[in-house]
């Protein structure tokens, strides 16, 4: 399929794919901040350029309708992400964000939002290079506007204001294949809630299985079971930022979080982020994490439920309790707190608990790219310690 707008950026192209002989790293040089365009992008003449200052109460309620009615939805378009205007917030202000980099498109005369895309700095590690990047996401048109080729005018305009900052690499993830993934995941999901996920129709009742052979086959203590397991609090910052540090050594693509960057993505934060740690009742030495983030999806197009409520594996590190255990009281909690399903990538070591915790796949494949970086393999999904939002 042909990528007109892609095959013009500096991305890895499906025809370079196999060619080890170019180099890991930047595909183009930065340029001098004299030569970066300082003027937006023209956009088509009936719309104009704004910028969404999340903390405005009126801009995030904005920002939160046109995502909840225009973004992303699955495949069988049954279900659509319906991010919280509070998770926004959490997203898109963490430690250096550019409030320029929260970027809306409005009718001029109606003064109606009708696009968004985002980009929040990130300290990224590439194997061995800490590379300085945006985090692109929230790319949302109106269903109203598409193929209206806004979206490439909205990705350079980004782009430039990316460059105004000195920034000359980004990473961002798509269901869509475009040139050219540095890797791709499946996505999975442990039922919860099997009878809501079956009446919705996000789970189907297996062959052979009744609704309350299927409702016991997903039942879960009502306890988490490893002694220590507990909510994390701002003290445990530096330990935590430790214990992480250490274990997302081990892949090729991970953040590099310092304790600023895990204040803010990790600390528990009610309906948003939910972080838990094992501190060894003998030592009181913290030696292992979990968290997950809420994501809710609109059920569109159901009587009886309006919401999904589902949680999204973040970051994990076990080094003392078992991955499968740990995991095991991560879902125990999510459950208590009325998550009706628990996804997760097969990224990290994600694979080791998969499918003994009952974890079914789910029927798409999240791909990771990186923009102006050349990776010398497309990587496995447990090479990647990377988690998006
Ligand atoms: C259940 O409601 C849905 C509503 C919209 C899309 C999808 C399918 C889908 N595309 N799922 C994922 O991308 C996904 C599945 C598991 C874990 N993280 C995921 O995506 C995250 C990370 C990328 N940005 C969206 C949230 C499901």
């Amino acid at each position: 399929k042909r990528h007109k707008f892609w095959e013009t950026q500096p991305v890895g192209q499906f025809k370079d794919l196999g060619d080890t002989s170019l180099p890991e790293g930047p595909i183009e040089p930065p340029t001098s901040l004299s030569e970066v365009k300082q003027e937006p992008y023209n956009l088509p003449s009936p719309y104009e350029w704004t910028t969404c200052d999340m903390v405005s109460e009126e801009m995030c309620n904005e920002v939160y309708l046109l995502l909840t009615n225009n973004y992303v939805e699955d495949d069988e378009n049954m279900f659509r992400f319906n991010y919280s205007k509070e998770f926004l917030r959490w997203a898109l202000r963490p430690p250096g964000f550019y409030r320029s980099w929260h970027i809306g498109v409005r009718v001029k005369t109606s003064k109606k939002l009708v696009a968004f895309i985002t980009g929040v700095p990130a300290r990224i590690r590439v194997r061995d290079a800490v590379v300085i990047m945006a985090e692109i996401n929230f790319l949302c048109v109106h269903k109203k506007l598409r193929s209206k080729r806004l979206a490439p005018v909205m990705i350079k305009e980004v782009t430039r204001r990316v460059h105004m900052e000195n920034i000359w690499q980004a990473a961002y993830t798509a269901g869509v294949v475009l040139p050219t993934p540095v890797s791709t995941c499946q996505y999975w999901h442990r039922s919860l809630n099997p009878k809501k996920l079956i009446d919705v129709g996000f789970s189907r009742l297996g062959a052979r299985m009744t609704m309350s052979r299927t409702i016991k086959l997903y039942k879960l203590p009502d306890q988490t079971v490893t002694p220590g397991f507990r909510k994390m609090e701002p003290h445990d910052v530096p330990a935590v930022t430790r214990l992480l540090r250490n274990y997302l050594k081990q892949f090729v693509v991970a953040p590099d979080f310092d304790e600023n960057d895990v204040e803010h993505w990790l600390l528990p934060k009610e309906g948003v982020i939910d972080s838990y740690l094992v501190e060894s009742p003998e030592t009181h030495e913290i030696t292992d994490f979990c968290s997950f983030y809420t994501l809710p999806s609109s059920i569109l197009g159901n009587q009886n439920h309006t919401t999904l409520k589902a949680a999204y594996s973040y970051y994990n590190v076990s080094t003392k309790t078992p991955l499968i255990q740990l995991m095991n009281d991560a879902l125990i909690v999510a459950k208590q707190k009325d998550f009706d399903v628990f996804n997760a990538l097969d990224v990290m070591q994600n694979d080791s608990f998969l499918k003994e915790l009952k974890f079914g796949p789910g029927d798409g494949k999240l791909h990771y790219y990186l923009y102006n970086y050349r990776t010398k393999h497309v990587l496995k999904s447990s090479e990647l310690g990377l988690v998006l939002l």
